[in-house]
This record gives structure tokens, C-alpha cells and sequence, in this order.
């Protein structure tokens, strides 16, 4: 970690008056009280939750949220929904009552950005000021090696196999580990292993497991991307195998992929890397990616155990920051004959990601702008057909044509499933703004939504000794219309609310949640 606070840290507490409320809520006096894009003003806090309604007694244990929670450094205003920096929000469940917490993450980039009054390293939508030709000389150099590039870690908190936690986006060198009762940063997580010099990026969604930690790295000087393994305890990162892209010039962003139990699925949208906006620290058409409709959409599967592509086919072209779920489907004999892919899908549009630029998202009025979107269902031959097919789940009216931030039973993953839980949209609005359960079989869904409020995703919690899917909760932190924040739970089978846990502030949007089981 670089540099010191400059703004005073302050110390934790078990109760808060208005004013400490007030200012970890950032209310600034001006506009809608909606504290979902504004930054947390406080460091850290931590305290009792009050709690409506009953929370059941089986759930024991911590929920952690990452995201971006602080979209300042200085006197900049940073731009994008992605470039803030990394706020961790715990709520803790135990018989009943709950507690809770935020933290800001300490990266190198918040700690230099608090040290020099501007950030230092770049973020997703955000290139500090060139300097000097020294200065961009020296930047160059940094951009080449990754050292330019931001450590933020604000999108993803997983608990590995062994006990750590760790927060990660996709810039390699994000990946901590932090302590999920403190909140503290613990340290950087330092992988070793022969990955190649290539590795700067990585996906922000590795799928972990108690046994292993699989990751896709893109490779952006031959175009391809690396599966790697590292076994539950190790630090190590080998080498599985390696795919190659079918377009050009660089690899499709890879936010998230899908794994089936045997199988790992290797997306490439034409929605590809920038390498000039990554070398040169410049901003490209979106951000760090281009829209290039000339190299295709292709989906590659390969062999979990083994790292062979095992295929390789063209689809529709199409836009998916996250995944669902996939899984085998299997032929008469017994062979798996397709692969099923479920993704939150944008209709083959990038324009989601200039919908999550930070004015846009501040300055709702009734107009509705949020890009249509579905639940896209992939479907890849095995036998070596050149082609898959997408198509849209269920009528996206279900849902309201919003669709992103999905979360399923962890039991299924890779398997068969039958339950989704995404947000998605009461419209008019500009921003997903209901919590969503997708019944993939009926093809209906249900949803909970609170005029104004904006909850981020949905997670689901297991009842321990469950055996129908959907036997649990689902848990979100939700923005309130009136500045206020609270986590909200629902029955995960009627998708009733059935407590809310409130916070004394609201906090600011958050993208990803894990859950902890307390120890008996
Ligand atoms: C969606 C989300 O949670 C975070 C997304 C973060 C992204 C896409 C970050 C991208 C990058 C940087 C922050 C630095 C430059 C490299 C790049 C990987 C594009
Ligand atoms: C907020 C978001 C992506 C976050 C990444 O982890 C996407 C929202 C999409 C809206 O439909
Ligand atoms: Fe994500």
C-alpha cells in the first residue's frame, strides 16, 4: 500500500448520531436524497442494524457487498458507475439480530488518490492527467507493464476454499485479500506460477469452489485467453490451457464466463479490448473497449480437466457482462450434445455501458432509458457444427425488459437449474430497479420493487439442509427513495419480503455479494 490517509479515518462505532449519519451518507443538501450514486463520505463505520419483521433463525452468518463506493479524488469528479473506488459493506446474521459495517478498501489507487488529491493510476473511464513528456514516457512504460493501471479492487468478494476473502476487478494486480470481519485490507494476493507477462487482466467473476479457483486470462498481444487453476490453499496459478480468439485484433472483454460441470465456457463479443486505450492511457469509443462488428461473436468450450477446446462455433452477435448459469445437455447415448449458456443480454448493444455514466444514473426525471435487455439462452453444439444459436429465455416483459446483476442457488452451479434471481426493470426508469426471480421452466417471474429505491443484486442464501432450489432467502442492500438504507429479504420461494435490516444511512450502489456461513 502507497502513501498515507490524508482525510482522517475515523474510528469505528457501535452508534451514530445524525450528523455522523449524515455525512457516512453523503447527503449533500442538493437534488434527490437517493444515496446510490453519491459517495459514502466516512471511511468506515460499524454498529447494530435495526431489524423489521423476522429474520429466520437458521440464518447465521455474514453477507459482504463490494462495489464502487467512492467516485472522488480531490477535485475530480470521476465519470463512470466503474471507476469508483472499492467499498466493502458487511451485514452479519446471528439469531435474529444483525450488525453491520462499511470499509473503504485501501488499493494503492485510493490510498495514492486520497495522497495526491486526484487519482494517479487509471480506472476504467478515468486516465490521469498527462504530465510532463517525461511523465509520458514514464506512463508508457507503466501502461506496458500494467503498472499505470489501477489495483481498485471494486467489483467481486469471494471466499476461498481455504478461508481467505478475497476483493478483485479485473486488473490482475487487484486481487486482496481482506478480512471479513474487520473489514480490513489484509495485503495484495500474490500469485505465483508461470502465467506469462501477458496476464495484466483477468476476469472480474473467477468460479470458486471449496477445492479450486478457476480464472479466464485475456491475452491481448496474441489474442486468446488462458485458463488457469489454483488449487484451494495454494497461491500457485498453472496453466490448464489456452484458446484462441477468432477475431481481431484483441480478445472480447471478458467481464464473467460460464462454467458446466465438465466444461468451461469462453465468450468473445465484438466488444473487444482496447490496446490503444490500454497503452496509451486514452480513452477508446467505450472506455477501454472498441465495437467491432467485423470480428465476429463466438462462444469456445474447453475441457475443465484437460484445457482442449472442445468446440468452437460463431453466434448472434451479442452483449453480456454476466453470466447465469450453464450446463451439458446431454444426447440419446449419454454424450453431452450441447452446452446451454444463460447471460443477462443487452440485445447485442453496448449502450448499456454509456447508460452507467455517473450523470446519467444521477439525473433520473421519468424519462426511460434503460437499454432493453433479456435472459439469453445459448445453445452450443458438441459434434462440431461451425454454429450456436441465442434466444431470448422468457418474454423479457416479464421482467421488464431489465436484466442484469443475476445470482443463482450456488448448489447449481454448472448444473441444470431452474431459478434465477436478477434485477430488473419497473419502468419508467433508468437503471434496473426490481429484485427479480426467473422461473426458467414456467418462463414467468416475480418481483419485488420499492417505488424511487434502487436495490443492488439479488443474493441467495440456502436454508441449511435445503433440498428444493429454491428453499432460502434472498438478500439485497437497497438505495432508498428518501437517503435511508436498508438490506431487504425476501422468502426465496414466494419472493415475499420478509425483514428489513436498516442501516442509520444510506449507502451507495454496490455490485457483488458473498455470503459466509458462521461457524458452529
Ligand atoms: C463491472 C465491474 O464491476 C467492473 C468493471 C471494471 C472494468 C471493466 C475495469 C476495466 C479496466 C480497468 C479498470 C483499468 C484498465 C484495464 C481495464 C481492464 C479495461
Ligand atoms: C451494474 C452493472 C454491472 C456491474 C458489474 O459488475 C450492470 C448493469 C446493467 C444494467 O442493466
Ligand atoms: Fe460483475
Amino acid at each position: 500500500m502507497v502513501g498515507s490517509p490524508a482525510r482522517s479515518v475515523k474510528a469505528a462505532t457501535t452508534t451514530s448520531t445524525p450528523v455522523e449519519e449524515e455525512a457516512a451518507a453523503g447527503v449533500d443538501g442538493g437534488g434527490t436524497k437517493l444515496s446510490a450514486w453519491t459517495s459514502v463520505r466516512q471511511e468506515r463505520w460499524e454498529g447494530e442494524l435495526a431489524v423489521e419483521g423476522d429474520l429466520p433463525l437458521w440464518l447465521n452468518g455474514t453477507y459482504l457487498r463490494n462495489g464502487p463506493g467512492v467516485w472522488d479524488a480531490g477535485d475530480v469528479a470521476f465519470h463512470h458507475l466503474f471507476d469508483g473506488y472499492a467499498t466493502l459493506v458487511r451485514v452479519s446474521f446471528s439469531h435474529g439480530h444483525a450488525t453491520g459495517a462499511h470499509r473503504q478498501i485501501e488499493s494503492d489507487a485510493y490510498m495514492a488518490a486520497k495522497k495526491h488529491g486526484q487519482p494517479v493510476l487509471r480506472e476504467f473511464s478515468q486516465c490521469p492527467e498527462p504530465g510532463t513528456l517525461l511523465d509520458r514516457v514514464r506512463d508508457a512504460v507503466g501502461l506496458l507493464s500494467g503498472a499505470a493501471l489501477t489495483d481498485n479492487p471494486n467489483s467481486a468478494v469471494l471466499p476461498l476454499g481455504d478461508g481467505r476473502v478475497m476483493c478483485l476487478t479485473e486488473t490482475t494486480k487487484s486481487s486482496v485479500l481482506i478480512d471479513p470481519h474487520t473489514l480490513d485490507t489484509v495485503g495484495k494476493f500474490k500469485f505465483t506460477g508461470k502465467v506469462g507477462a501477458n496476464a495484466m487482466i483477468q476476469s472480474a467473476h473467477p468460479i470458486v469452489t471449496e477445492s479450486e479457483f478457476l480464472t479466464l486470462l485475456p491475452d491481448l498481444v496474441r489474442p486468446g485467453h488462458l485458463l488457469v487453476r489454483m488449487e484451494a490453499g495454494s497461491n500457485e496459478r498453472k496453466v490448464v490451457g489456452r484458446v484462441d480468439c477468432r477475431g481481431g485484433p484483441t480478445p472480447g472483454w471478458m467481464h464473467a464466463f460460464a462454467v458446466t460441470e465438465k466444461y468451461v465456457v469462453v465468450p468473445e463479443m465484438q466488444l473487444r479490448y482496447s490496446s490503444t486505450s490500454l497503452l496509451k492511457s486514452e480513452l477508446a469509443r467505450f472506455y477501454a473497449f472498441d465495437w467491432l462488428p467485423a470480428s465476429g461473436s463466438y462462444m469456445h468450450v474447453m475441457c475443465r480437466s484437460t484445457g482442449k477446446t472442445v468446440a468452437s462455433v460463431e453466434v448472434p452477435p451479442f452483449m453480456a457482462i454476466h453470466f447465469i448459469n450453464a450446463y451439458e445437455e446431454v444426447g440419446e447415448e449419454g454424450q453431452a450434445a450441447q452446452v446451454i449458456v444463460d447471460c443477462c443480454e443487452h440485445y447485442g448493444d453496448p449502450a448499456i455501458i454509456e447508460t452507467l455514466v455517473l450523470q446519467g444514473l444521477r439525473s433520473f426525471r421519468g424519462t426511460d432509458t434503460l437499454p432493453d435487455a433479456r435472459v439469453g439462452r445459448f445453445r452450443i453444439p458438441l459434434d462440431g457444427s461451425p454454429s450456436g444459436e441465442l434466444q431470448t429465455a422468457l418474454d423479457p416483459e416479464e421482467h421488464g425488459r431489465g436484466m442484469d446483476m443475476c445470482n443463482i442457488n450456488r448448489a447449481r452451479l454448472g448444473k441444470k437449474y431452474r431459478y434465477a434471481y436478477a434485477c430488473g426493470a419497473r419502468r419508467p426508469c433508468n437503471f434496473p430497479n426490481t429484485l427479480t426471480k426467473i422461473d426458467l421452466v414456467l418462463r414467468k417471474a416475480m418481483s419485488w420493487h420499492e417505488e424511487g429505491a434502487v436495490p443492488s443484486e439479488p443474493f441467495f442464501v440456502a436454508r441449511p439442509g435445503a433440498t428444493d432450489e429454491d428453499d432460502g432467502v434472498v438478500m439485497s442492500i437497497v438505495s432508498a427513495e428518501d437517503g435511508g438504507g436498508f438490506m431487504v429479504v425476501l422468502h426465496a420461494a414466494t419472493f415475499k419480503e420478509i425483514a428489513r435490516v436498516r442501516f442509520p444511512y444510506g449507502l451507495p450502489y454496490g455490485f457483488h455479494g458473498c455470503w459466509i456461513p458462521a461457524k458452529n
